[in-house]
C-alpha cells in the first residue's frame, strides 16, 4: 500500500473562491482530509495504481457544496497522479450515497445554489470523463444523486437489499440531460424514461435485472469483488482501454461541457420556483418524520 496522502484541503465559505489547493506528500498509505472531517477516505495501492474513495459523510453521504468540492479536488489528484483504477465505495454502514443534501436545494442561498450546480457538474465531468477504470462498490442506498455516482462508473457491484435509481420526480424535480444521459448509457432509452418518469427506486435484485448494476454479491464481498474485477480493466492496454471509453463517452461530455452556464441557470431558475420549493420542503418533512419514528 502506498502514495498520496492530501492534507489541508481548506473549503473556504466565502464564495466564489472556494478552496485552496491541497498539498500531497508521498507516503505509505494514502488518506485524503477535508474539512468537514475525515469525510472522503482515499487510498491508493502504489503496485497497482488503483485508489479506492471511500464516502464516509454521516448520516447517509449527502452531497453538500463541501464533499461534492472534496470530491472533485480528489479526483481531480488521483487523475494527476496518473492513477490507474479507481473504486468508489462509502464508509457509511447500509448507505452509498443519498443523493445530493436536499438543503443546499432548499430556501437556497442563490449565489451558493450556482457553486452548488457548477461543483456538481465538476465531478460528474471528472468522474464520467475519467481516463482510470472506474468501479462503484455500492455498498448501501443509492437514490438519485448517489445512481448518478454509481452510473458515472466504468461498472457496478451492489449488494444485496438495498435500492437505487433515479427518484428525482418523486421530490418533484427533474433530473437534467446529463444524469438522462448517462443513465441512457448504461440502461437504454426506454428503461430510463420509464425509470425517470415514474422516479423509480430498483431493489438491487431488479436493478441486476435491467442491467442498472453488473453484480450482485454479499456485502462482505463488495470491495473484493471490485478489486478482482479492477485487474481485468487493468490486463488491457492501457491507451487503448481509455481511448475506448473516450469513444463511448466524448459526445455526451462535450455537451455539458458545451452548455455548463446554461444548465447552471437551468437549474437556478427551476430551483427556486414555488412549487418546487413546496414540493422539496414537503419531502424534507417526510424524512424527517420517518427518521423520527425511527428513534
Ligand atoms: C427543466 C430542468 C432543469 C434542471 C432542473 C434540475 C433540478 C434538480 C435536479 C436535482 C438532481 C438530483 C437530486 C438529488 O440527488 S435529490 C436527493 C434525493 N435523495 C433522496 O431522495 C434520498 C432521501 N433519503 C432516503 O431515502 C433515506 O434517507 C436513505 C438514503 C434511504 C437512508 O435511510 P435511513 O433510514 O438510513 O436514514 P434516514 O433516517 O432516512 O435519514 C437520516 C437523516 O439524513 C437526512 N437525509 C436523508 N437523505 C438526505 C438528503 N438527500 N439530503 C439531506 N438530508 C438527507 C434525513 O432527513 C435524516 O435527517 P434527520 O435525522 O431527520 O435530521
Amino acid at each position: 500500500m502506498a502514495t498520496l496522502w492530501t492534507r489541508g484541503i481548506q473549503v473556504c465559505r466565502a464564495l466564489p473562491r472556494l478552496c485552496t489547493a491541497p498539498s500531497v506528500q508521498r507516503r505509505t498509505s494514502v488518506r485524503l482530509m477535508s474539512t468537514e472531517k475525515d469525510n472522503l477516505l482515499v487510498d491508493v495501492d502504489s503496485k497497482t495504481g488503483v485508489a479506492t474513495m471511500q464516502m464516509n459523510r454521516p448520516p447517509v453521504n449527502s452531497l453538500n457544496l463541501e464533499f461534492l468540492t472534496s470530491i472533485s479536488i480528489a479526483l481531480e489528484k488521483l487523475e494527476n497522479e496518473k492513477c490507474r483504477g479507481l473504486i468508489l465505495t462509502s464508509d457509511v454502514p447500509k448507505i452509498f450515497c443519498a443523493g445530493l443534501d436536499i438543503l443546499e436545494m432548499y430556501q437556497p442561498d442563490v449565489e451558493r445554489l450556482q457553486v452548488f450546480w457548477r461543483s456538481l457538474q465538476d465531478v460528474w465531468l471528472r468522474l464520467y470523463g475519467s481516463k482510470m477504470a472506474t468501479i462503484a462498490a455500492i455498498n448501501g442506498h443509492s437514490p438519485a444523486g448517489g445512481c448518478l455516482l454509481a452510473t458515472c462508473c466504468d461498472y457496478r457491484i451492489m449488494a444485496p437489499n438495498y435500492t437505487i435509481g433515479l427518484n428525482e420526480t418523486q421530490l418533484g424535480i427533474v433530473a437534467p440531460f446529463w444524469f438522462r444521459d448517462t443513465m441512457c448509457g448504461v440502461i437504454g432509452h426506454r428503461e430510463t424514461e420509464h425509470a425517470l418518469t415514474l422516479g423509480i427506486m430498483y431493489s438491487t435484485e431488479e436493478a441486476l435485472n435491467i442491467k442498472l448494476v453488473d453484480k450482485v454479491v454479499p456485502q462482505d464481498k463488495v470491495i473484493p469483488a471490485a478489486q478482482e474485477k479492477m485487474k481485468q480493466y487493468l490486463k488491457i492496454p492501457e491507451v487503448a482501454r481509455q481511448l475506448s471509453k473516450d469513444l463511448m463517452r466524448r459526445e455526451t461530455v462535450e455537451k455539458l461541457r458545451l452548455r455548463r452556464e446554461d444548465d447552471v441557470a437551468a437549474f437556478k431558475n427551476f430551483a427556486v420556483r414555488e412549487s418546487v420549493q413546496k414540493s422539496l420542503g414537503m419531502y424534507l418533512e417526510m424524512l424527517k418524520k420517518k427518521s423520527q419514528q425511527k428513534k
